[in-house]
């Protein structure tokens, strides 16, 4: 049996694993990876990546045919082989080849196999019946991520569903997929799947979207439905079935049959089979930590990423990684550490404004709170809401532009808390509201923030001025204004 003495052992190497790892050696600590499948994780190969590559080409022909000239020109349909070759290209043919050169240049080490805790500081990896023993002199950071949460349904494992594993690695689509849940997994595989050909049914116990803005699932339900979508919302699912027809699944509101199902109910902690038990944590769930990343009552245990639940989102676990590798590398030092909130060391932004990107047509961008989590959380609120159609640079850049933006007022500290945009081409909206909530900017600043014309981004104007200007709304503090 090996033994390794390193000072940092990263469990998982996933976008988060990896960014753990990078800052600390960055910051001088000899650190390994430990990875049991490709370097890269969920996001590169099943998630992400290759998701947003089936969803794009279907996004570019229909805003073509939105805008009539170009219109005429597309009178086809999508190319499905190009589209799943393209999308293997994004998922670099499940190689991590690249990812290792990176990992190799970035001063890295990596071990590969499955790697379990055996004991305070220290992992033990196998792999092919081979088993290697790594000792941390400061750290271990589990990054281990999430899978697929799968419920508890009579017939399902039998009738062989498919997770988003399968959905986004598939090489041919099949002619009918159902999809069970109504999360923005199971919504934006709808929407790549109809415009790939096939004839999807969601079935959703609850509304699509709930975690954001109620407008927001109405809306995505409403577009599905008008591709051909059938969306069955407050429905449950009673059993699956795998037959010579394909699978028929039992509904409380009939029966669906489909080729294929899809199980999108939401994630797990990869928390199982990890050794956590012999440290005296229990497996199987998410594993809560401190602001700093670390589990509190170990002083050497981080956990980063998807697996500790904070938000499930590549970029949010990124910068979860760049704070966790700073601050075990600081703390391997001696060095201060910042971890009052928004310091280097913490992740603050996660109680605060996680932004969030869902693919769907219309796209949906969201970060901060709803309305309804504002006045939960006790907070006198606006509610701002506008039609992203009537702003100049929407309708220019498709006739058929039909959107909405909402944007929630602190109206005590007179900042922006919360934003919510639906409609084509959105996303890139989201970095300017993101930036508003985390830098607290006042209301009455933004105003001195102008948009350039004609873009989408003129709903900030539009925004503002139903919130009213400084003046007119009421002269709060007489200093603030001086005579001319
Ligand atoms: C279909 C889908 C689409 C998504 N789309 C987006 C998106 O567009 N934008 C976005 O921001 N987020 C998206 N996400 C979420 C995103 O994929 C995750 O937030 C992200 O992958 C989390 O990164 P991670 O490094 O924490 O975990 P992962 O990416 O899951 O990586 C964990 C790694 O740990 C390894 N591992 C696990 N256990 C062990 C062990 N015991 N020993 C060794 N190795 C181990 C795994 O093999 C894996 O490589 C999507 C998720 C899904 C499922
Ligand atoms: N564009 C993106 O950023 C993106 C894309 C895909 C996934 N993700 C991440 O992946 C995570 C997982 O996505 P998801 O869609 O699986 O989760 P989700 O939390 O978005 O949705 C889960 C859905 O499953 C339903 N559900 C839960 N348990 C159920 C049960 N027992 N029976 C029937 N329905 C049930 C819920 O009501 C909900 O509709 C998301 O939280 C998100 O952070 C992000």
């Amino acid at each position: 049996m090996r033994h390794l003495h390193v000072d940092v052992v990263v469990i998982g190497g996933g976008p988060v694993g990896e960014n753990v790892a990078d800052r600390a050696v960055q910051g001088g600590l000899e650190t390994v990876i430990v990875e049991q499948d490709l370097v890269g994780g969920e996001c590169s190969y099943w998630a992400c990546m290759p998701s947003k590559a089936l969803l794009r080409p279907g996004q570019a022909l229909r805003a073509a045919q939105a805008v009539p000239g170009a219109a005429e020109a597309v009178t086809g349909t999508l190319n499905v082989p190009e589209v799943l070759r393209r999308r293997d290209a994004f998922a670099h043919n499940w190689s991590d080849t690249g990812q290792v050169r990176w990992l190799q240049g970035a001063g890295i080490g990596l071990v590969r196999g499955r790697g379990r805790i055996s004991g305070e500081r220290e992992v033990t990896v196998t792999a092919d019946g081979e088993a290697v023993v790594i000792s941390a002199r400061h750290a271990i950071a589990i990054a281990t991520g999430s899978i697929a949460s799968m419920p508890d349904i009579p017939g399902l494992s039998a009738a062989r569903p498919w997770t988003s594993r399968e959905a986004t690695s598939t090489h041919s689509i099949p002619a009918s997929l159902a999809i069970i849940g109504g999360g923005v997994i199971a919504t934006e595989i709808a929407t790549a799947y109809s415009s790939l050909g096939a004839d999807v049914t969601i079935i959703a116990r609850g509304n699509l979207l709930e975690s954001l803005e109620p407008f927001v699932g109405d809306r995505v339900a409403e577009s599905l439905r008008s591709s051909g979508v059938r969306v069955q919302t407050g429905t449950g699912t009673i059993r699956l079935d795998r037959t010579a027809d394909g699978v028929v699944i039992e509904t409380t509101r009939g029966t669906v049959t489909a080729a294929e199902v899809l199980i999108a109910t939401g994630r797990a902690p990869a928390t199982h089979d990890l050794g956590l038990e012999t440290v005296g944590l229990s497996p199987g769930h998410w594993l809560a930590t401190d602001d700093t990343l670390r589990v509190p009552g170990y002083d050497w245990l981080y956990a980063v990423g998807d697996v500790n639940g904070r938000a499930l989102l590549t970029h949010q676990g990124k910068y979860q990684a760049r704070a966790a590798g700073d601050v075990i590398a600081a703390r391997a030092k001696g060095l201060l550490i910042s971890d009052t909130a928004w310091g280097t060391h913490v992740a603050t932004a996660d109680h605060v404004a996680v932004p969030q990107v869902v693919f769907t047509d219309p796209e949906i961008a969201a970060v901060g709170l709803t309305a309804d989590q504002a006045r939960a959380a006790g907070m006198e609120i606006r509610v701002l809401d506008y039609n992203l159609g009537f702003v100049a640079g929407a309708s220019l850049s498709r006739d058929d532009y039909n959107g909405t933006a909402r944007m929630i007022v602190d109206t005590k500290h007179n900042v922006v808390v919360g934003a919510t945009f639906v409609g084509p081409d959105v996303a890139e909206l989201l970095h300017a509201a993101t930036t508003a909530i985390v830098a607290q900017v006042p209301i009455d600043r933004l105003w001195h923030v102008v948009p350039a014309y004609p873009t989408i981004s003129e709903i900030w104007l539009r925004l503002l001025e139903q919130y009213g200007r400084p003046a007119a709304r009421s002269v709060a503090s007489r200093e603030e204004m001086t005579h001319a």
